[in-house]
């Protein structure tokens, strides 16, 4: 059997935001037909599913029947529901599947042996966390298999999303560490994009241009952190003149404990992944 992405049946069971950026960059990359590809949701005629299905011209469906069909045809599941929603998703899979079909889990803590326990069945599982960014073929993301997906099967997954970014294979356990670095990741860049171009707007910049100069500040710093290979730290430095103006902003950062706030908030996002898998399949 081929392992190439592109001949696969791709069935999204939650048809939110991940699903539509994993969706959107694939279909980009020309790494799937549209045909191939199935969002799938709760609920009947909704307008999402028939914006996605203008939009991208996958096929999409709400109501039980043909979901089911969707899912009894694709090689590859991809579990795309809420936490909250996963007991009850996986249940509604379980009588649908069968051992040649592989299940990909982009659910933020939700373990392996979960799902395997709520399927009482071996299925090869793939964990993943991705993030938003995967919608522009710039994702990053982390991933772990179970002990059944075969080496055919771990190409295909890894070509899946080494097609929307980059991939990086972990211990299952990394992975809610993973989800509080890079698959929230994206959140906290957008929180200080915000609050760099509001201190624009505040010291009298109209919008516009706070934006533009902000949005090429990330840009040009993330392209130099990866374009030199420099330690963002050394670049930190350079950009830090003695008693200069940068020494002085981060002086006040350093005043509002910035970095110890920081990273107590990944590591919450982290726990908070765990806190939410342990809750799945307790009820
Ligand atoms: N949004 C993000 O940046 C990321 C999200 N994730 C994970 O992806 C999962 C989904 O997150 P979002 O896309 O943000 O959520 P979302 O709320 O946008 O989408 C979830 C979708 O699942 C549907 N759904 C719920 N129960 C269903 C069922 N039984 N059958 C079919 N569809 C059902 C809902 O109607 C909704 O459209 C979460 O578990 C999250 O941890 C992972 C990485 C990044
Ligand atoms: O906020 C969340 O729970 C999801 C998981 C990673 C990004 N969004």
């Amino acid at each position: 059997m081929s392992a190439s992405i592109i001949e696969k049946r791709i069935a999204f069971y939650g048809a939110g935001s991940i699903a539509e950026a994993l969706v959107r960059g694939l279909l980009a990359k020309q790494k799937a037909w549209p045909g191939n590809l199935s969002l799938l949701n709760r609920g009947g005629k909704s307008e999402r599913l028939q914006n996605l299905r203008t939009t991208y011209g996958v096929r999409v469906s709400g109501n039980p029947e043909s979901k089911q069909r969707f899912v009894q045809e694709a090689d590859l599941i991809v579990l795309a529901v809420k936490p909250v929603d996963c007991e009850t998703a996986l249940l509604e899979l379980k009588p649908l599947l069968n051992e040649n079909q592989m299940i990909v889990s982009v659910v933020a803590g939700l373990t392996i042996e979960t799902i395997e326990g709520i399927l009482e069945m071996s299925m090869p599982v793939v964990r993943t966390m991705p993030n938003t960014s995967s919608t522009i073929g710039f994702g990053a993301t982390g991933i772990a298999f179970s002990e059944r997906v075969t080496d055919h099967q771990q190409q295909t997954a890894l070509e899946m999303f080494e097609s929307i970014g980059t991939v990086t294979v972990v211990e299952e356990s990394l992975l809610n560490v993973v989800t509080g670095v890079s698959g929230s990741g994206p959140a906290y860049v957008y929180f200080l994009m915000e609050q760099l171009t509001a201190a624009g707007v505040q010291g009298g910049m109209d919008e516009e241009t706070a934006r533009t100069l902000t949005v090429q500040t990330f840009l040009g710093a993330a392209q130099m952190v990866q374009l030199t290979g420099e330690d963002p730290a050394d670049l930190r430095r350079k950009v830090t003149s003695p008693n200069g103006t940068t020494q002085a902003a981060l002086d006040v950062l350093a005043e509002y404990r910035f970095a110890e706030g920081f990273n107590r908030a990944v590591l919450r996002a982290s726990e908070r992944a765990a806190e939410m898998g342990a809750t799945i399949g307790r009820k």
